[in-house]
């Protein structure tokens, strides 16, 4: 799957910057910073079961958004519109879903998939997923996920419980030698793709049962279609809103034929409440799509718009934005030397391409052990080996990542308290998801920006973009500074042997491009390149 925020993001950008179009229920919000945040003591309804496992999570009160999402949907709201969050990077938009999908779960008595969580990459999909373990299993919930680079077999196994019929249920006469096989989970987070493998192939797979959708980092999964995800997943469930039959829809074979209708009507009586409750969906996003030809994808019902303040986009309040002015020709200088100032802290390093990721990570290991130990994270890697480095970096064995916005979106590592933007983010969101790695939950963190001078300008504007005027020169002492510079060229040298050279195209260099320049030329070139998840 496609990680990498590049040509789909500037398309997404200039088009969203040409249109001023707002659609007419974006403009009245709710304003989330109007909304306090709630103790779980006070909060209406909240099962006990629930509040326990939210204890056990540390969590004692919820942040602003959960608590206004909890509102339109277990307050009085009841689910009847479809929601949009528009909430800066860390707010919590996570539990904001989770919790009311779980509460109102809690009542069901049939176990069949009601909840889709759909998220753009499989290291995403797996973090709610264990955000959803730390709660539904608490009230008798059941969760899976199908995301790529997952053994299918292991999906299906976790996914689809498989029974024998009974004597005296009425079944297709055709079907006899079939097996009943019905859902294991409730609640399903999945990857786009893998969802389509699921719907297209897996027997037993259903959706007909669906009450809730959510769509998180919305205007990513809706840049991009994904096998047309969304529109089938929104047909199938649209044919079980309006009563027909699953099966006669073109995108699924049918599994059990006639026997579809009785288990639906069966199922949906056993569930408190309404017998056909709509499809509700949820999109969230630290920076939601106002663009009316991606949101009318979502066939958003009634829909209501939170956002966070007035303006279009909102950082962290607890972030501190700094920028250095790197020397031509120097920058992995810069970066050591603001890398040593920050020693012992947990730093995300971001550059804009997976080969700059993998250059850079070796010439910060070849100025030696005394200087920065750094690790690489990146599409060019494989699963088993991103995975493995993650999961160090979130222990805290890793303190220097250095990644490619494969990383940028949604991620959330604990104590990471430093953001450095090795190459200057080409776009307003890439630089809110980006820095949204630090200062998250209500703590402080800092965001780095490495530019050169050619930089400096168009930094401003889209830092204006972000609604942030203020981004002063973070001033590295000159003693971490120089011991650097005096062994930056045999790393150079080093780091020259050991990588193969780019295959040369016309204008293309070789080797490490460590000028700003070059750098920025490199971001343009690397445009095409995309990651595969
Ligand atoms: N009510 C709460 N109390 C304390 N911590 C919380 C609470 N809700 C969420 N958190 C923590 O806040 C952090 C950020 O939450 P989450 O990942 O949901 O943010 P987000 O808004 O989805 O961010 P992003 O836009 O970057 O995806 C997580 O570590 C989560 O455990």
């Amino acid at each position: 799957m496609v990680e990498e925020e590049k040509d789909g993001e500037a398309q997404a950008q200039a088009q969203e910057e040409t249109t001023n179009l707002v659609v007419p229920w974006m403009r009245a919000p709710v304003d989330v910073s109007h909304v306090d945040s709630c103790s779980l003591e006070t909060l209406p309804s909240l099962h006990p079961r629930l509040k326990e496992a939210l204890e056990k999570m540390g969590i004692s009160s919820l942040f602003p958004v959960q608590v206004a999402v909890w509102h339109e949907t277990i307050g009085p709201g009841g689910f009847e519109r479809d929601v949009c969050v528009n909430s800066p990077t860390g707010s919590g938009k996570t539990l904001s879903y989770a919790l009311p999908i779980v509460q109102t779960l809690s009542s069901r008595a049939v176990r069949c998939l009601r909840a889709l969580v759909v998220l753009p990459t499989r290291d995403l999909a797996l973090q709610v997923k264990g955000v959803f373990d730390a709660i539904a299993p608490s009230v008798g919930l059941s969760v899976g996920s199908a995301v790529g680079q997952s053994s299918i077999a292991g999906d299906i196994a976790q996914l689809i419980k498989t029974h024998k019929l009974d004597a005296g249920i009425c079944y297709d006469p055709e079907d006899i030698s079939q097996k009943l096989e019905s859902s294991a989970v409730d609640i399903l987070v999945a990857t786009p793709g893998r969802l389509m493998d699921h719907i297209n192939n897996t027997k037993g797979f259903t959706l007909e049962h669906l009450r809730y959708l959510v769509v998180d980092e919305t205007d990513r999964l809706l840049r991009e279609s994904y096998q047309e995800w969304l529109p089938t997943v929104l047909k199938l469930t649209q044919a079980s809103d309006d009563g027909l039959f699953p099966s006669s829809s073109p995108f699924v074979p049918s599994a059990f034929g006639s026997l579809q209708t009785i288990r639906r009507q069966s199922v949906e009586r056993c569930f408190k409440g309404k017998p056909y409750p709509r499809l509700a969906k949820l999109a969230l996003s630290a920076t939601l799509t106002q663009d009316p030809s991606k949101l009318i994808q979502l066939d958003l019902h009634h829909p209501l718009f939170m956002t966070t303040g007035a303006t279009r986009y909102r950082l962290p309040e607890k972030l501190e934005c700094l920028r250095l002015i790197c020397e031509t020709g120097v920058k992995p200088v810069y970066l050591v030397g603001l890398l040593k100032s920050l020693e012992g802290e947990k730093c995300i390093v971001f550059t804009s391409s997976v080969e700059t990721t993998r250059r850079l990570c070796k010439l910060l290991n070849f100025f030696g052990d005394s200087m920065i130990k750094a690790k690489e994270y990146s599409g060019g890697l494989n699963q088993a080996v991103r995975s493995k480095e993650i999961k160090a970096f979130r222990k805290g064995d890793i303190k220097v990542l250095i990644s490619s916005d494969a990383l940028a979106r949604g991620m959330d590592v604990e104590l990471v308290t430093n953001v450095i933007n090795y190459d200057m983010p080409q776009y307003p969101k890439t630089f809110i998801h980006r820095a949204g790695r630090t200062a998250r939950a209500g703590r402080a963190g800092r965001c780095f920006t490495l530019l050169g001078d050619h930089e400096v300008r168009r930094f401003s504007n889209l830092l204006k973009k972000v609604g942030n005027a203020s981004c002063p020169i973070y001033p590295i002492p000159p003693y971490l500074f120089v011991p650097v510079r005096a062994i930056y060229e045999p790393a150079l040298a080093k780091l020259k042997e050991s990588v193969e050279p780019i295959a040369p195209k016309r204008g293309r260099q070789v080797g490490f491009k460590h000028n700003s320049r070059t750098t920025n030329s490199q971001t343009k070139r690397n445009k095409a390149t995309s990651e595969q998840a």
